[in-house]
C-alpha cells in the first residue's frame, strides 16, 4: 500500500477540486476517538425568522481568530494537539502537490449518524477573503459531499468522503459551487475539519 500519492485525485480543473486518500495513515483511528472524545462539541443554535433552531450537527471553532457565522459570532477553542498534527499533514500534503495554503481556523463538525447533516451553502464570508483554498479532512463514516452549480450550467455531483481523506476546495470553489451534506440512511460516526485562513 501507498502512504503518499502526491498529486491526489483531480475531480474538477476549473474550479479546482482535489481528493487525496490516506491523509494520516495508522494515525487516523486514533485521532478520529481522540477528538470525539477530547473535544466540547457544540450544538448552538441559529434564529430564523424568530425562531432558535438547534443546528442538526456539534461543532466546534478551533484556531486563532474568532469567526461570523450565520449571523454569530463564535469564539475559538485553542489548537487540539491532535488537530495540530492533522493541519501540518494538511499543509504538507497540499505542497507535496503544489498547492501553497496556509490556515489559521478550522471549523469541527460532527455528524452522529446520517439524520445529522449541513444544508447547502458556500463558505464565502467576507473574512475568509478573496477566492478562499478550504481543506476539508474527513474521518469515520463515508458519506458525500453534494456540490452543485450555482448557476445550473452541469448537474449537481457527489463526491465521497471516505474515512482519512483530504478534499481540497481550491481558488474559485466558493463562487462557482455550493455544497451540502445531505442526510442519508445510514449509522455511524462522522468527523470533518474545514481548514480556512480567516482575515483578523
Ligand atoms: O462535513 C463536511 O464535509 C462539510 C463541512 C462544510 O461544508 C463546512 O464546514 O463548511
Ligand atoms: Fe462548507
Amino acid at each position: 500500500m501507498t502512504s503518499t500519492t502526491p498529486d491526489g485525485e483531480r475531480l474538477l480543473t476549473s474550479p479546482c477540486l482535489i481528493r487525496f486518500p490516506r491523509l494520516l495513515g495508522d494515525e487516523a483511528d486514533g485521532a478520529l476517538a481522540r477528538l470525539d472524545r477530547e473535544l466540547d462539541w457544540q450544538r448552538p443554535s441559529l434564529r430564523l425568522f424568530g425562531r432558535d433552531h438547534p443546528i442538526p450537527r456539534r461543532q466546534v471553532w478551533m484556531g486563532d481568530a474568532a469567526y461570523r457565522y450565520s449571523g454569530r459570532d463564535f469564539a475559538p477553542t485553542p489548537w487540539h494537539p491532535v488537530v495540530r498534527t492533522i493541519h501540518e499533514a494538511v499543509v504538507a500534503r497540499l505542497a507535496a502537490a503544489g498547492v501553497a495554503a496556509r490556515f489559521n481556523s478550522v471549523l469541527l463538525n460532527r455528524y452522529d449518524g446520517g439524520t445529522d447533516r449541513m444544508g447547502w451553502h458556500c463558505d464565502d464570508e467576507p473574512e475568509l477573503g478573496e477566492a478562499p483554498l478550504i481543506a476539508a479532512v474527513s474521518l469515520g463514516t463515508e458519506r458525500p459531499l453534494r456540490f452543485r452549480w450555482k448557476d445550473r450550467r452541469a448537474p449537481a455531483f457527489n463526491v465521497a468522503l471516505p474515512h482519512d481523506s483530504l478534499l481540497l476546495m481550491g481558488a474559485g470553489t466558493q463562487d462557482a459551487l455550493e455544497h451540502a451534506l445531505l442526510p442519508r440512511r445510514l449509522e455511524g460516526l462522522r468527523l470533518s475539519l474545514t481548514f480556512r485562513w480567516v482575515h483578523p
